[in-house]
């Protein structure tokens, strides 16, 4: 075999791709990465989940400081430390960074730090003009923040999430363009270190993925906190001023405008897969730019594979590796599970967190028919969540008369985002009311919570 011919090669070294490279390298002994990026680690470890989590915890921290005196605590003038905070993430971040990059500098991979691009017969042009090539490729070279055609948005400048998530000190004001999963965690973090931070969003509600009712309840909480929020918007003109950034848009038939120190574009990112020459080589996308694939991440293309971000149709990184593994697994021969999004499990990590499994309302009511079983509970009347003053949302199960199983399971209030992992088990193994009411559940505890709405569909 040529010293510059691959088993298996993958095209940019994040969640997707690493993984990918990963579990391939257990089967065969040449597997290539190849990232130009001007560091390895991927979106999630440098400019997504970790960073932005890290700084989301604080700020979850620093209002439970400000409201400990509904907990009967006399904490004085809890404020953000904007340098501690920043150095704390660098350092979070250089740590999680330097595990990954020791994984794929090691000896175990052949690495390329440069860029590629797709050529004929399974080769990939770097862009010093070498050619390597290999029998399966995968391709996961990710996405970059969107610039959609919105008036004036192309000609002013704006700061992005890599901006907001690299801040030493506190914006005096900022306009939050959208109203995504992006939009929503980032503006409470800036509300809460202590910007006034105005939201405009197109759709009828925030978070326009997920059910109104679990919008509804993070939207009060925003406005709660200070977040002057405008939802069913249109903007019409965006222009730079001596202060900052002007935004005119109209909700209804009400004209109105708004100014800030900073804009924030929050309105969604794009497959990263412009510049890799997918057209000459037959490599079909969608409209969207995701590379087209069937449910075992097969391109167009024989032997070349799509996952993660470039892909589709989550950004979301436990996607990413799942779709990365089973095109590693697909091209060796070894007869993966197809992937399928039927219970796909989302967190938002905001306060309250949002969080849910399986298919839409939408799906399910269409799916279940007269069989369809709600059952619900609130925080606010459940006995840990009042001692924790956390009264805010609810949990919602969506179970069937005929089959019993939980098909969707909700969750929006403190901690969501692990309370949801108790049903994830339920849906994801297809398990019944009764065998889940089978488990002990201990009290007094959040999770303790999900045996209400189990109760009322066990009858
Ligand atoms: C602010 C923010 C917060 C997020 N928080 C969460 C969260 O809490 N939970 C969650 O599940 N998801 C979260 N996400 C989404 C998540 O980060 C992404 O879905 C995930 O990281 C995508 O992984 P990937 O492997 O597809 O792409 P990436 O990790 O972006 O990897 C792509 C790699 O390919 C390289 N590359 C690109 N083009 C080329 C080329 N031509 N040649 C060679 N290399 C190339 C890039 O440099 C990069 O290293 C968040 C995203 C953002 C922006
Ligand atoms: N907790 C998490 O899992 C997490 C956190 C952050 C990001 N992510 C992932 O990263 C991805 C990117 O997130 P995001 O929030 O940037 O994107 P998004 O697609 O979720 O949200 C973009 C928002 O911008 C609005 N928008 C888009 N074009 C517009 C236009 N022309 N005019 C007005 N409004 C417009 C959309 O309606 C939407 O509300 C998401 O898919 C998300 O799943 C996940």
């Amino acid at each position: 075999m040529s010293q510059d011919h691959f088993d298996f090669l993958v095209l940019g070294g994040g969640s997707a791709g690493y993984n990918a490279a990963s579990l391939a390298r257990k089967h065969v002994e040449r597997v290539a990465i190849v990232d130009g990026s001007k560091e390895l680690g991927g979106l999630c470890i440098l400019r997504g989940c970790m960073p932005s989590k890290t700084l989301l915890y604080s700020a979850d921290v620093l209002q439970l400081a400000r409201e400990s005196r509904k907990l009967g605590l006399n904490i004085s003038r809890p404020q953000v430390d904007m340098a501690a905070l920043h150095q704390r993430k660098l350092d979070m971040i250089a740590d999680f960074a330097g595990h990954r990059r020791s994984q794929i500098e090691s000896d175990r991979y052949h690495l390329f730090r440069q860029n590629g691009k797709l050529g004929p017969d399974r080769t990939v042009i770097l862009d010093d003009g070498t050619q390597i090539s290999a029998d399966r490729i995968l391709i996961s070279t990710g996405s970059h923040v969107s610039v959609p055609d919105v008036p004036g948005l192309a000609d002013v400048p704006f700061l992005t999430s890599d901006d907001i998530l690299d801040l030493d000190t506190v914006p005096e004001s900022v306009i939050v363009l959208g109203g995504g999963v992006v939009a929503c965690e980032l503006a409470q973090f800036l509300c809460r270190i202590g910007s006034k931070v105005i939201m405009i969003q197109r759709s009828p509600h925030i978070l326009s993925d997920f059910e109104p009712d679990m919008a509804a309840v993070l939207e009060e909480a925003l406005i709660d906190e200070g977040v002057e929020l405008f939802t069913h918007t249109d903007i019409e003109n965006i222009e730079p001023n001596e202060n900052g950034v002007s935004v005119q848009f109209r909700q209804g038939h009400r004209a109105v405008i708004r100014q800030a120190q900073f804009l924030f574009n929050a309105l969604g990112r794009k497959p990263a897969t412009a510049k890799l020459g997918l057209e000459e080589i037959g490599i079909e996308t969608r409209s969207s730019g995701h590379i087209r694939t069937n449910e075992y991440q097969m391109t167009s293309h024989p032997g070349i594979y799509a996952a993660g971000d470039c892909a589709g149709p989550h950004e979301i990184v436990h996607i990413a590796i799942l779709q990365g593994e089973t095109a590693a697994r697909h091209s060796l021969g070894l007869e993966p599970m197809p992937v399928d999004y039927d219970k796909v499990l989302s967190v938002v990590f905001t306060d309250p967190q949002i969080a849910s499994v399986g298919p839409s309302e939408e799906t399910i009511r269409e799916n279940l028919g007269d069989s369809l079983q709600i059952a619900e509970f609130p925080f606010s009347d459940h006995g840990r969540s009042m001692l924790m003053e956390a009264r805010r949302g609810y949990v919602r199960l969506f179970s069937s008369s005929s089959d019993r199983k939980i098909h969707r399971a909700e969750c929006v209030g403190r901690d969501a985002g692990e309370l949801i992992h108790s049903m994830a088990v339920a849906v994801g193994t297809g398990a019944t009311v009764d065998e889940i009411m089978k488990a002990p559940w201990y009290h007094p505890t959040l999770s303790e919570i999900w045996t209400y709405p189990l109760e009322d569909l066990a009858g």
